[in-house]
């Protein structure tokens, strides 16, 4: 049996960094960043759907979705971030399914399913367990703002477009805090796969 362990936290708590170990592992990860990024392609099943709501101001010269500048409109407009993931979310989770199918067929031993709005989702009942990765709100400012170059303003934005991290971590099966170095964090993820057990 296949245990499909759901990643998620807050927004720079540290995902894509416990994906990297989880890669060096072998263990197969579904990132729902990246599917999210390939539905919205020229040609992708999302694409003409956001391009005729949102307009064409927010194509790039060669056509393609500037995601630096549906962000910037998306979280600043609740509105508009409803109608993104009204378009969006259908579609993502669709791969998500279809790819957890392709792995428990090949009767993968484990598998780590990243989505960032696992909570907000219900995507937990389709997961084994889920792990929670975080950090203190101020340590996720500070990251938030050097990894995207942001204003303060512009990463409390962000912050307070998704759930609370506290809230998140309640729901988690696992939370793995993110608060030291990357080796830490690789030490805590590697005792927890002893913990899982695969
Ligand atoms: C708004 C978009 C264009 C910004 O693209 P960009 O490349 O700048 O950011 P990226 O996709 O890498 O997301 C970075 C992080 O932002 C947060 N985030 C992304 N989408 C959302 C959302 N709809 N609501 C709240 N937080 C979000 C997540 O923590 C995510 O890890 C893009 O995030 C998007 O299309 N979002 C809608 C689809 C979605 O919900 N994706 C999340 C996985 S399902
Ligand atoms: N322990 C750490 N020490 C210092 N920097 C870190 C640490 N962990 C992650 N980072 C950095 O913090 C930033 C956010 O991490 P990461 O991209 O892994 O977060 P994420 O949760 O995947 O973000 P998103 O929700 O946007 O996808 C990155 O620039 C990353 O290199």
């Amino acid at each position: 049996m296949t245990y499909f362990l759901g990643l998620t936290g807050g927004i720079a708590s540290g995902k894509s960094t416990a994906d990297e170990f989880f890669e060096k592992q072998n263990i197969p990860i579904i990132d729902s960043d990246l599917i999210a990024h390939q539905i919205m392609e020229v040609g992708q099943k999302g694409y003409q759907a956001i391009v005729n709501y949102f307009g064409s101001n927010i194509l790039n010269d060669d056509q393609t979705i500037n995601r630096h500048k549906l962000g910037g409109i998306v979280f600043n407009d609740k509105t508009k971030l409803k109608k993104l993931n009204e378009i969006t979310h259908p579609l993502v989770h669709q791969e998500i399914k279809q790819q957890m199918e392709r792995y428990r067929l090949n009767q993968e031993k484990l598998v780590v399913v990243d989505v960032p709005l696992l909570f907000e989702s219900g995507f937990e009942s389709l997961c084994d367990g889920v792990l929670v990765i975080s950090i203190s709100p101020k340590l996720q400012v500070k990251r938030l703002m050097k990894r995207n170059n942001f204003t303060k303003e512009e990463a409390l934005v962000r912050i307070n477009n998704q759930m609370p991290l506290s809230e998140k971590e309640k729901r988690a099966t696992y939370v793995v805090a993110n608060t030291g170095t990357i080796d830490d964090l690789e030490k805590r993820l590697s005792d927890l796969l002893q913990k899982i057990g695969r």
